[in-house]
């Protein structure tokens, strides 16, 4: 089942649950069972789906489930039951620890491992024209000495990447040590190691991943999983990380026909977050990934997780743009006080602009996760330096933010407006019904 029908599969279950005139056991078992059986056809391990399963009926309680047998008594059981389902997913695809995160101006070393096929030269190129977007120093080393030479070499060429890789060498630890020896003293500070993924025997391609992880002690090694493997994407991540020390997945693939699970299976067979999904050939189709809207969409429940301080960004220009606060603002009273101070219609212009400039301080990532996790005390400072403000108005953004974020959290199936896809009316609006909802 691809990715896209499994968020459907999982709806209509949960639709079906809800025309039920009482949630008891049966009803719950009959959706878990259909749920289930759309995860298994979407790859997700036997046992992952099994002992999920068992979790959420662990967690119902069926005296309480009898006590709402009125109409809004179960939508709030549907509801629930759907909460626990998201978060057993959730779950599954964190594996508790955040992986190696390289430093710009430092060097790290990224080592690239996978299946011949995977993606994986593709997923390098992509990997480090990400990085360089943002004004890291990347490398390319390829330690493969046939056909990926060559991909990488026009692939690196066309994105202005230094590259090392030899024709004429057999010795892909030789290559390898050369390489990140050459890039260390240009003070690059992403070497990117594009291993090789065809061999005859399994044993020999293991072999020569561990040679080359000895040769270049590797900062993080990521394993590039083909989205699209199937049921034995768990063996096969697994497979790898008795090898070397995987430290991250990157599931390539995830356009067109990819399955979701195959996704959820590596990080439980490595103990290692997916950070990047593939989305294409292209240089650019290429995102970080973000558990969240990825459950979130995998069960069908639109963006209303996605919920991001660029979307507070874009709405606030789309509120200036739009001139008079004063007149939009008597239709929102999803903003807060804060932001219409004594009706001033100049003071809250001012204001919004001043959390533009901030947010102007802030990194793509930050901007796009809709965790403020990224932000610590530090970070305020630093935002405050950068964009001239008091640290104490950066809090407030921030709180603005969380508080924003909160109410969409609550507006289920609302979707969260693109880029110019949404007048600052229009959301106003949504605002406004929200608030006589909450
Ligand atoms: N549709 C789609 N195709 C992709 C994606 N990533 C890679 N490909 C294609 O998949 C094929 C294999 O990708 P490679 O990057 O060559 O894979 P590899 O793992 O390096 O394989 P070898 O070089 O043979 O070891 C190529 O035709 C790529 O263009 C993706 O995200 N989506």
């Amino acid at each position: 089942m691809v990715l896209a029908q499994l968020g459907g599969s999982i709806s209509h279950a949960l639709q079906q649950m809800s025309n039920a005139t009482i949630i008891d056991e049966k009803v719950l078992s009959d959706c878990l069972n259909e749920i289930s059986r759309a995860l298994l056809q979407a790859d997700v391990q036997y046992k992952m789906v099994h002992d999920m399963q068992s979790n959420i009926k662990r967690i119902v309680n069926f005296d309480d489930l009898a006590a709402g047998h009125n109409k809004l008594g179960i939508i709030q059981q549907v509801d629930f039951i759907q909460q626990a389902i998201f978060n057993e997913l959730c779950k599954m695809l964190d594996p508790g620890k955040p992986s190696f995160t390289p430093k710009k101006g430092k060097t790290s070393v990224i080592m690239f491992v996978g299946l011949q096929g995977s993606g994986k030269t593709t997923t390098c190129t992509q990997y480090a024209y990400y990085h360089q977007r943002k004004g890291w120093k990347p490398a390319l080393v390829c330690v493969d000495t046939f056909r990926a030479f060559c991909q990488l070499k026009q692939n690196a060429t066309k994105a202005k990447i230094p590259f090392y890789g030899r024709y004429t060498e057999s010795d892909p630890v030789k290559i390898v040590a050369e390489g990140v020896e050459r890039f260390k003293k240009e003070n690059c500070d992403l070497i990117i190691v594009d291993t090789s993924g065809r061999h005859k025997q399994e044993a020999a391609l293991f072999e020569e991943m561990r040679q080359v992880s000895e040769a270049t002690k590797p900062d993080l090694v990521i394993f590039v999983m083909d989205g699209s493997i199937g049921q034995a994407a768990f063996d096969q991540a697994q497979a790898f990380k008795q090898s070397v020390a995987v430290g991250a997945v990157i599931v390539t693939k995830m356009d067109g026909h990819a399955k979701g699970g195959g996704a959820l299976s590596a990080v439980a067979a490595t103990k290692s977050p997916v950070i990047f999904i593939g989305t294409g050939e292209h240089m650019d189709e290429f995102e970080v990934f973000d558990v969240k809207p990825f459950v979130s969409h995998l069960l069908g429940m639109g963006d209303w997780f996605g919920f991001t301080p660029r979307h507070m960004y874009e709405q606030f220009q789309n509120i200036l743009k739009m001139g008079c606060i004063d007149q939009v603002r008597s239709m929102l009273p999803g903003f807060s006080a804060k932001l219409r101070p004594n009706d001033h219609e100049k003071e809250s212009q001012a204001k919004i602009k001043r959390y533009i400039t901030m947010m102007d301080s802030m990194t793509d990532a930050e901007l796009d996760s809709t965790s403020t996790k990224l932000i610590n005390e530090a970070r305020i400072r630093q935002i405050a330096w950068a964009s001239g403000q008091h640290v104490r108005d950066v809090m407030d953004m921030f709180e603005e933010y969380e508080r924003l974020a909160n109410i969409w959290s609550k507006m289920k199936g609302l979707k969260i407006p693109k880029k110019g896809e949404m007048s600052a009316l229009n959301w106003a609006s949504s605002s406004l019904n929200l608030a006589y909802t909450t």
